[in-house]
């Protein structure tokens, strides 16, 4: 399989610090990969070794089929998007001057301009300063920012953290997009909707290490007890085992007009998390 990140035993430290412990994991072409961790679990640290802004302690890194030393060179810038929380916009320029700026730096054609704005929704705007613009509109244009150069390769280290609902939805469609034309994206997040809804596979970070790593589906499904419950109208719970053979008795309760709700129990990401770490991922 043709993986684009491709890490055995990373480890990094900050001192006495561990930070990352042993990582061994594989994202291939095309998948969306999200690391899943409460704050201090080394998400940033990770996307920062990743991306070559620090070395590791020990271990192998392959991203793109290439190795540490080649991180800093322009091949390797060309091929990657970064977002994180050093990714500033200068705040007196507008939009489009910002972008101005990374077109020069890119060596691409002004002509991307429109194009990436269109994108990211942001096209009538592109007239106005940046100081101006609210954080949602920002954080579009600082993807906007790290799309521009057409990368194979996206790293966004907490892509939507403090937006609202609106914004959120608004980012995570252009993510889609992106990968439904064959972008890569290795994100961070603490937030369990977004790497439930955005991911192909989810690492749960804790302490630097994965503690679990599978489609979110999956881990919720194997943590689930594998129950339906049913309430009924005059206020009975009834617990029924999901196998094939149960269905009949489902059937009747339906059929006999008492069920009031009936749900699966399978749990959500942040009781998954809590369930294999003893922490909370708002914690
Ligand atoms: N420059 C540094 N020097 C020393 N220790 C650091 C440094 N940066 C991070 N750490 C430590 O490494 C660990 C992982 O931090 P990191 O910032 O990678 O976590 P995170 O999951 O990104 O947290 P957050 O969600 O709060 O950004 C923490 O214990 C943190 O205190």
């Amino acid at each position: 399989m043709d993986y684009v990140i491709n890490l055995r035993d990373l480890s990094k430290s900050y001192g006495d610090t561990v930070a990352l412990k042993d990582i061994t994991l594989q994202v291939p072409k095309g998948q969306i990969f999200g690391l899943l961790g409460p704050s201090g679990s080394g998400k940033t640290t990770m996307i920062k070794t990743l991306t070559g802004e620090l070395r590791k302690t020990s271990g192998e890194i392959h991203v793109l089929n290439m190795k540490e030393e080649q991180f800093p060179t322009p091949n390797y810038k060309a091929k990657i998007g970064v977002l994180s929380d050093n990714s500033a916009l200068y705040e007196r320029l507008s939009i489009y001057e910002n972008l101005k700026l990374t077109c020069k730096l890119y060596d691409v054609s002004l002509d991307e301009i429109d194009i990436i704005l269109e994108k990211v929704n942001l096209i009538d705007d592109k007239k106005k300063v940046v100081s101006k613009l609210s954080k949602g509109m920002k954080q579009r244009v600082m993807l906007a920012r790290t799309l521009i150069h057409k990368p194979e390769l996206l790293f966004l280290d907490e892509p939507t953290s403090a937006l609202d609902p609106g914004n959120v939805d608004k980012i995570h469609q252009i993510l889609r997009e992106l990968n439904e034309g064959g972008t890569t994206i290795f994100l961070s997040t603490h937030n369990m909707e977004e790497a439930t809804n955005l991911c192909d596979c989810v690492g749960l970070l804790y302490k630097g290490s994965i503690q679990e790593m599978d489609h979110p589906d999956h881990l919720r499904y194997q943590h689930s007890s594998n129950q339906f419950e049913i309430e009924t109208h005059d206020g009975e719970l009834i617990k029924v085992e999901n196998k094939p053979e149960n269905s009949g008795q489902i059937e009747q309760l339906i059929a006999s007009g008492r069920v009031k709700r009936m749900y699966s129990d399978d749990p959500t990401l942040g009781e998954v998390f809590l369930k294999v770490t003893g922490k909370d991922l708002g914690s």
